[in-house]
């Protein structure tokens, strides 16, 4: 274990880098004392199960309202090829919105648009001003749950409040969440179903387990009846295994240091540990490291963990990612929803997917699929 503690970025890093971190993982990188009070704070209110079930709930909801019927508009629809990568990051933004602030009124919801038309434009300018609509969206949702009264609320945003009315802080947790919830969610859902789509058998193992657990031809209704689901939650682990949403991460030393295995470390020397590589080694994984195999993660049926420090998908020891569990939940929920009423295939099947630059794997040209209603027949 390292002694010194790392950074995220040093001095006078450009503005663009700084955003990239804002993007992967919101602005809990202010320092020292503050950062681990809010982190503190943060890991309690995550750490309960109520907000486990009200982000099942949320999902949930958001599955039924917005992408059910998007896939249903295209369902069976001759030559209408859908960009699953798009409707994956619009879906989590809208789902990461709804979590953090429920009940969220028109005008908060035009600022959501320009943000979300923002996010898909490049240059250094756009994204100077999507951040300060961010900033600006931040303070409206906080300014509106003040005057509704959160007393009584369970979104994530009202517990926060209960709790400090500190407006700097509330507003760091926002852009925190919107930020860390979107892209990284809709990353991991894009190679799933990318790898679902060229391993049938895993796919008919999925809903194999789904008959089982939830009932035949019966929709997913409680969080209790996903935490059975250790079938699906191995593919999850075993997809992100393959393409980690942050490919890589970077720490930057703030005094000389010395690595476990002796490795002198200079202060200020930027240090990467890089998922994507670890999960293709032979020495960490084994000679099938590059199957897609969920079973690996199975011991009798039952779904088992990895160290994180071999795994270090969600981060480890006290960078670990915040809202890994709700992740998870939204990842299986979505999976199950439309494995269960639609076949979904790759409409260029042969073509492997190219990553674009970035801190989350994007990939380039999205993912076009044709969809059908599982219960047409084929
Ligand atoms: C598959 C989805 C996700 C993956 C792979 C992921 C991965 C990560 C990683 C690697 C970090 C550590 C970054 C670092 O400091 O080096 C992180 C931090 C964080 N994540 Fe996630 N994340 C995911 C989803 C989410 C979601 C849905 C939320 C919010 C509900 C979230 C909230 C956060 C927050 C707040 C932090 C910052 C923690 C801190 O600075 O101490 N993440 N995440």
């Amino acid at each position: 274990m390292l002694k010194t503690r790392f950074e995220n970025y040093p001095k006078g890093k450009s503005f663009s880098a700084i955003l990239g971190d804002l993007l992967g993982r919101g602005i809990f990188n202010v320092d020292g004392e503050s950062w681990r009070f809010q982190r503190k704070m943060a890991c309690l209110e995550l750490g309960r199960m109520s907000i486990r079930s009200y982000a099942f709930e949320t999902v949930n909801n958001e599955i039924e309202s917005h992408l059910i019927p998007l896939l249903s508009s295209v369902a069976g629809k001759e030559n209408a090829v859908l960009d699953l990568q798009d409707a994956f990051r619009r879906f989590s933004f809208d789902n990461i919105f709804e979590t953090l602030s429920s009940e969220s009124h028109g005008q908060l919801r035009q600022l959501v648009w320009k943000i979300k038309r923002m996010f898909n434009l490049g240059s250094e300018k756009e994204l100077k001003e999507a951040i300060k609509v961010i900033n600006v969206l931040a303070q409206e949702v906080i300014k509106q749950r003040q005057k509704m009264g959160f007393a009584a609320k369970k979104d994530l945003l009202s517990r926060f409040m209960s709790a400090t009315n500190d407006e700097t802080y509330l507003r760091d947790i926002v852009i925190s969440f919107l930020l860390a919830g979107r892209d990284t969610v809709a990353s991991a859902l894009t190679s799933l179903f990318w790898l679902l789509a060229s391993h049938p058998e895993v796919e008919a193992a999925i809903l194999i387990e789904a008959d089982r657990v939830i009932g035949k031809n019966k929709e997913l209704t409680t969080f209790e009846q996903m935490r059975e689901l250790h079938y699906l939650t191995a593919t999850i682990y075993e997809s992100m295994r393959h393409y980690p949403p942050i490919q890589f991460d970077s720490k930057f030393c703030l005094e000389d240091d010395v690595l476990p295995d002796g490795t002198f470390v200079k202060r200020g020397t930027r240090v990467t540990y890089h998922p994507y590589a670890m999960g293709r080694m032979e020495d960490i994984w084994g000679p099938d490291c590059l199957e897609f195999k969920p079973e690996r993660w199975l011991k009798d049926g039952v779904f088992c963990q990895e160290n994180p420090f071999k795994y270090p998908v969600f981060q480890a020891g006290v960078r670990v990612c915040l809202g890994k569990e709700m992740a998870l939940v939204e990842l299986k929920s979505v999976a199950l929803s439309l494995l269960l009423r639609f076949r979904i295939k790759l409409a260029t099947p042969y073509q492997t997917p190219r990553f674009s630059p970035g801190l989350t794997a994007t990939v380039r040209g999205g993912l076009p699929v044709l969809v059908q209603e599982r219960k047409t027949p084929l």
